[in-house]
């Protein structure tokens, strides 16, 4: 028997007032593995990725995080969820990811306490963590807003995994960052995911996914329309909108999409009433 997934994501709908954003997307991730979400813009990637953080609230469908169902947990259910450290994100803009008012050191700290670490052991890890992120000690006594977007990215980052989760939620976390900082990041998910972490990992480039992903999923216009193996996605994708990604992703193919595929996408559009 498979282990028991440490994500599945079930028949989910978002709306957003008269934007239905998630029609019926299911995502599975069983424990440690990597999981590529790619879709382009307005396809629903951001919306998939708060509702499984609870940063937003579904209108039906069901989200189960380490056996645990949390699609229609409140305020209170959500704390003690996330006091257990289980699942944690990092998103595109790092500035959001932190608060603006805490300094680098009680940033890191927060989610130690929160999860009952005595105050010693918590700066103790807070220690390690800086070291795991290549970030300088002196650092700690800095807002937010006094880093450059790749130490912010790294902070981001060591915050994310101080309660050592079990789920890490990566919505673009590279595309802010310049080509070294992007490396650097791309190295650390990749030891994040050789210690055992699932991730699911999120980007509008297949390119950036691709190289990590031991499955990819395609999200269009808010449903999950393809879902596979890397390999098979990328070298035998079964969507026409998989097949026009492939083509846009010139680190992966440099074939260019056929006519024939932009005719069938064009009608795909057309039945679908067009992007959200
Ligand atoms: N707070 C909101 N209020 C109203 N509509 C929203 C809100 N957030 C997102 N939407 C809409 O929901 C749909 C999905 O948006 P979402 O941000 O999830 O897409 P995305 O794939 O992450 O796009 P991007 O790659 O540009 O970030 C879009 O039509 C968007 O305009």
């Amino acid at each position: 028997m498979s282990p028991e997934p440490v994500l599945a994501v079930t028949d989910l709908h978002v709306h957003y007032r008269r934007v239905h954003a998630l029609r019926g997307a299911d995502l599975t991730v069983a424990p440690g593995e990597t999981v590529g979400v790619i879709g382009e813009t307005g396809s629903g990637k951001s919306t998939l990725a708060r509702a499984i953080v609870g940063l937003v609230r579904p209108s039906a469908g069901r989200i189960t995080i380490a056996g645990q169902e949390v699609a229609g947990l409140r305020g209170g259910g959500w704390r003690a969820l996330r006091r257990r450290g289980v699942v944690q994100y990092v998103f595109q803009d790092p500035l959001r990811s932190l608060d603006p008012d805490l300094t680098v050191e009680e940033s890191l700290l927060e989610p130690l306490l929160i999860q009952g670490r005595p105050r010693r052991a918590a700066a103790e890890r807070v220690r390690e963590l800086l070291e795991r992120v290549r970030l300088d000690e002196d650092l700690l006594g800095r807002l937010p807003g006094e880093l450059s977007g790749g130490q912010r990215q790294r902070v981001t980052i060591a915050r994310a995994l101080a309660t050592e989760p079990r789920l890490v939620i990566l919505d673009e976390p590279v595309s802010a960052l310049d080509a070294a900082n992007r490396v650097r990041a791309l190295e650390f998910f990749q030891e994040l995911r050789d210690a055992g972490t699932a991730l699911v990992f999120i980007s509008h480039d297949l390119g950036s996914v691709a190289g990590v992903a031991d499955r990819i999923a395609v999200l269009f216009q808010g449903e999950i329309v393809e879902e596979g193996p890397t390999r098979e996605v990328v070298n035998a994708p079964r969507h026409a909108y998989t097949r026009l990604l492939i083509g846009s992703a010139p680190t992966l193919r440099s074939a260019r999409v056929a006519r024939a595929e932009r005719e069938e996408l064009r009608e795909l559009l057309r039945t679908n009433g067009g992007p959200a």
